[in-house]
């Protein structure tokens, strides 16, 4: 995404803020200014339903209550996420401050002796002060993860006490360092393969890895972690009466003979294959989940999450998103698998983060489908980050991985019908902001 006018004055203040030697003083002052118009977002949302025209409208941004978007004044650039219902609504710049900023705020780089020296954080970007009974004791495991790092991230902005459970395998402490030593923040090394007890509210379990290379290197140890770890933490959600959210995996549906996939269709999966490890294991525990429910009563999600993608993804991934970007910005030829005709829908973190928020509050307990319906074959797909990246790259063909299901696009109309959600980040939009942290991460010497 551009740097457009309406996110300047925040980006600004954030940049003048930071003194060269990288540290965060006066760091306050620009948060303030961010949560003061955090505020007058929310504002004028609730009094959105009074207003009679389409739009609502001021200098920097307007409200489209058709799509319950905040856009910039060019009508297209996002410059907010979240949903009124679950106060979930960010002003986009404030989670860039964490993920994308122009010099990492708790550590300097020194590229001569190649050496980190971190600093002492000092301050907190401000969270909402919820009152007694909206304040919830969160749990996510595998939080320290990709996508369990910006959904703490939402969850601790909206206020919530958040307790992270990660084992570190995927997960990175960096991922967490600026919400570590937050009154309303802990940070456990624990696997949930083994059990775990404590008092909470809400448990989203993510725990798990979801690379294909990362989910095969030691297939016996995904099993465990999708079957025990899902055990013991319905177990947990049984014994303290949490709210229990699995998040399970468009690999439940295989090699789809049905297309699009909708939540009704039982999947195409090879139960003895390369992926049945991690397919297998999340149909599995998708199962626990609906015995706990009907032996238990525990009251329970289940999202099944596409393709996603975005800021924070491990650039050794192995996926085709990070493995494209980093090959398109290093100038090496990028691998297709196979003849690139097989397709994939990729949807932008934030919207999967709003989808997984909307569904642990709403009562509904059958499987949603979280994706962005958007489908492009691989090759067009190494075209579109080619051009994101501006890349002269070549393509480069490897033999196809055993069993890599030849399309995959959601169905969604359950989530738009029952959450009132569909994605909202052209994948463009998206592709143009992981690059960017990934370009970010280069500089800043702590990828290569
Ligand atoms: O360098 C690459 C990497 C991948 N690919 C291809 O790109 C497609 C997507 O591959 P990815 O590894 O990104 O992801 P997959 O769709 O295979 O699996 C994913 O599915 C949904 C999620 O639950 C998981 O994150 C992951 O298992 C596959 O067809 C793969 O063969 C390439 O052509 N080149």
């Amino acid at each position: 995404m551009s740097d457009q006018s309406s996110s300047k004055i925040i980006s600004e203040t954030i940049s003048n803020t930071s003194n060269e030697s990288g540290n965060n003083f006066g760091f306050i002052e620009s948060v303030t200014d961010i949560n003061n118009r955090k505020d007058n977002l929310i504002k004028t949302e609730s009094n959105i339903e009074e207003e009679t025209s389409t739009f609502k409208r001021n200098d920097e941004w307007f409200w489209d209550t058709n799509s319950e978007q905040i856009f910039a004044q060019d009508s297209k650039t996002i410059i907010a996420v979240g949903h009124a219902s679950v106060k979930s609504i960010v002003p986009l710049e404030l989670l860039r401050h964490i993920y994308l900023p122009q010099k990492p705020h708790d550590r300097i780089f020194d590229p001569t002796t190649r050496t980190i020296s971190y600093l002492q954080p000092r301050s907190y970007l401000p969270v909402n002060s919820l009152i007694q009974g909206e304040k919830k004791r969160i749990l996510v495991t595998g939080g320290a993860g990709f996508v369990g790092s910006h959904l703490v991230d939402r969850l601790m902005l909206i206020g919530h006490e958040v307790i992270v459970l990660d084992n570190f395998f995927t997960g990175r402490k960096n991922n967490l360092a600026h919400w570590i030593g937050h009154p309303n923040f802990e940070l456990i090394r624990h696997d949930v393969v083994d059990p775990f007890l404590i008092e909470v509210d809400q448990i989203y379990h993510l725990a798990c890895p979801a690379s294909p290379p990362h989910y095969q290197y030691n297939p016996i140890k995904t099993v465990k972690t999708s079957v025990m770890g899902t055990i013991n933490m319905l177990g947990l959600a049984k014994r303290v009466k949490a709210r229990f959210l699995l998040t399970s995996t468009s690999e439940v549906y295989g090699d789809p003979e049905e297309h699009p996939q909708a939540e009704t269709y039982w999947g195409h999966v090879n139960p003895i294959g390369p992926r049945a490890c991690y397919d297998e294991g999340k149909r599995v525990a998708e199962t626990l989940t609906y015995a706990y429910m009907h032996q238990d009563s525990v009251d329970v999600r289940v999202a099944r999450i596409f393709n996603t993608f975005g800021p924070r993804m491990n650039e050794n991934d192995g996926r085709v998103v990070s493995n494209f970007i980093m090959q398109a910005l290093k100038g090496e030829e990028l691998t297709i698998y196979g003849d690139g005709l097989q397709t994939r829908s990729f949807q932008y973190v934030h919207d999967l983060v709003d989808g997984l928020i909307l569904l642990m509050n709403k009562d509904y307990m059958e499987p949603i489908n979280l994706g962005n319906p958007d489908e492009y074959t691989i090759r067009e797909f190494a075209e579109l980050i080619r051009n994101e990246v501006n890349s002269s790259s070549k393509i480069k063909t490897l033999p196809a991985p055993t069993d890599d299901p030849k399309k995959r696009r959601p169905d969604i109309l359950r989530a738009e019908q029952i959450l009132g959600w569909k994605p909202r980040w052209p994948v463009k939009q998206g592709i143009g902001e992981t690059v960017k942290y990934f370009k970010r991460q280069m500089e800043a010497g702590l990828i290569g």
